[in-house]
């Protein structure tokens, strides 16, 4: 029987979940799309950063031996032989008493060994040729910003996994990756299931409310990183539930129900799964909200079936499908990041269950504290707005007081 239900711990239900995870494919997109994407494959420089030697100022690149004994009062008078800025190559090789007047970036020329800043140096014409006096003593190898001093050629410089932030995308560019090979999104489908549910757009009626779990839960699959695909809200029947979830099931990569997956009457889920022959790994979790979420596969595709309630489905969604997207898009971080923080205020009530209660952190005097962000019934959605974290208290405790050091789970990394 469906209905007899055996709580697991929360560890061993995510471990069931990973237990099916799939790792997806890979595709190319523009460099300009990339951002946010996961990298899929790690990324060998194959040339020096930077290419060339270079001078990382305004100045001349000279021969250092020129410049012994330079000073504001004794100036050592070189000639300037050549003019170049960022982009441009003085081929000629620098011989003695000569210096090229140079900008930063560009190449230093052969001969040259060292860069004197515009600052420390006065120019001069004589008889129509360039000359500049340069009043301080430059060591070898003074103000050149080095080949390969930045990234050496071979040197694996980005992981597979790796979240393509605003820096890689700097990285990628550098490389030459005007397309970057990045993990391709699962397409997650989306079913909102109960006979009380109205469009966002239709008026309130008696005994019915608005659906607002799917539209929620496609804001978290796109936060994830997923294609969210809406195939609307099924009314509690059965034959029509089961024809629309097999159809969809051929279209996406894994499917997200809300609703109906408890022990009330006209909670079809369980009946739905046995139809479908569907291998139910777990119906209970020993967590509160979202006991009753239930993940099953069939056709190697993976069901979430996340509770009615907004609170429950919201963090079924963080704990059970969230890391399993992460997997399958190859990331490095997998599920929520986790840190400590303090409590600001008791939370008396004992936990037979773990609880994962919205919370609110913030830092003040250098510690992280969290709070509660709101009411923390499972039925009730004004909190989930003002979370920025799940605050998990493990089960088996007899409450919990201001200042416990709890486990957070942030939302939205
Ligand atoms: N006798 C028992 N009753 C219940 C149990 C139990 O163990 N024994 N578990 C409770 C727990 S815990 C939860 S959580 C809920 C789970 O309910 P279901 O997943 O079956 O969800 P529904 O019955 O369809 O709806 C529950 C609740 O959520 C509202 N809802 C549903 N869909 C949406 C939506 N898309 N947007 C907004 N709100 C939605 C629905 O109207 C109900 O109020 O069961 C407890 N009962
Ligand atoms: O699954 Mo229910 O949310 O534990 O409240
Ligand atoms: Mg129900």
């Amino acid at each position: 029987m469906l209905n007899e239900r055996n709580p697991i711990p929360v560890q061993e239900a995510i471990a069931k979940v990973r237990s099916c995870y799939q790792t997806g494919q890979t595709e190319w997109v523009p460099l300009t799309e990339a951002a946010s994407r996961i990298l899929a494959i790690d990324i060998t420089a194959d040339h020096h950063v930077p290419p060339f030697d270079r001078s990382p100022y305004d100045g001349y690149a000279i021969r250092s031996v020129d410049t012994t004994g330079a000073s504001t009062d004794q100036p050592q008078q070189l000639e300037v032989v050549g003019h170049i800025g960022a982009g441009s190559v003085y081929t000629e090789p620098l011989t003695d008493q000569q210096a090229v007047r140079i900008m930063t970036g560009a190449a230093i020329p052969e001969g040259a060994d060292a860069v004197v800043m515009l600052e420390d140096t006065t120019a001069l014409e004589i008889e129509g040729k360039s000359y500049v006096n340069v009043m301080k003593t430059i060591a070898h190898q003074q103000n050149v910003s080095f080949k390969g001093e930045d990234v050496r050629q071979g040197e694996v410089i980005m992981k597979k996994g790796t979240e393509i932030n605003p820096g890689v995308i700097a990285l990628l560019a550098t490389f030459g990756y005007a397309s970057v090979p990045v993990a391709k999104k699962p397409v997650v489908g989306v079913i909102a299931t109960g006979s009380e549910l109205l469009e966002v757009s239709d008026p309130l009626e008696p005994g019915k409310i608005r659906n607002s779990n799917a539209y929620m839960v496609m804001a978290q699959l796109e936060r994830a990183g997923a294609i969210p695909h809406y195939y609307g809200q099924l009314a509690d029947d059965l034959e029509s539930s089961i024809e629309k979830i097999s159809a969809v099931l051929e279209e996406v990569d894994f499917l997200i129900t809300t609703g109906g997956v408890s022990v009330g009457d006209f909670d079809l889920l369980p009946e739905i799964y046995q139809a479908l022959e569907a291998d139910v790994l777990f119906n209970k979790v020993a967590m509160r909200p979202g006991s009753v979420t239930t993940v099953s596969t069939t056709a190697n595709k993976l069901l979430f079936g996340l509770s009615g309630n907004p609170s429950a489905c919201y963090v079924g969604f963080e704990l059970f499908t969230r890391p399993l997207i992460d997997h399958y898009l190859g990331k490095v971080q997998i599920g929520l990041y986790r840190t400590e923080a303090l409590l600001d205020a008791d939370i008396p009530k004992a936990n037979p269950f773990s609880r994962f209660i919205r919370g609110y952190y913030y830092l003040q005097d250098q510690t992280v504290f969290v709070q509660l962000a709101g009411k923390d019934k499972s039925n009730m959605v004004h909190s989930l707005a003002n979370a920025n974290c799940l605050i998990e208290l493990p089960g088996g405790t007899a409450g919990f007081n201001k200042g416990d050091r709890v486990l957070i789970h942030r939302l939205g990394e």
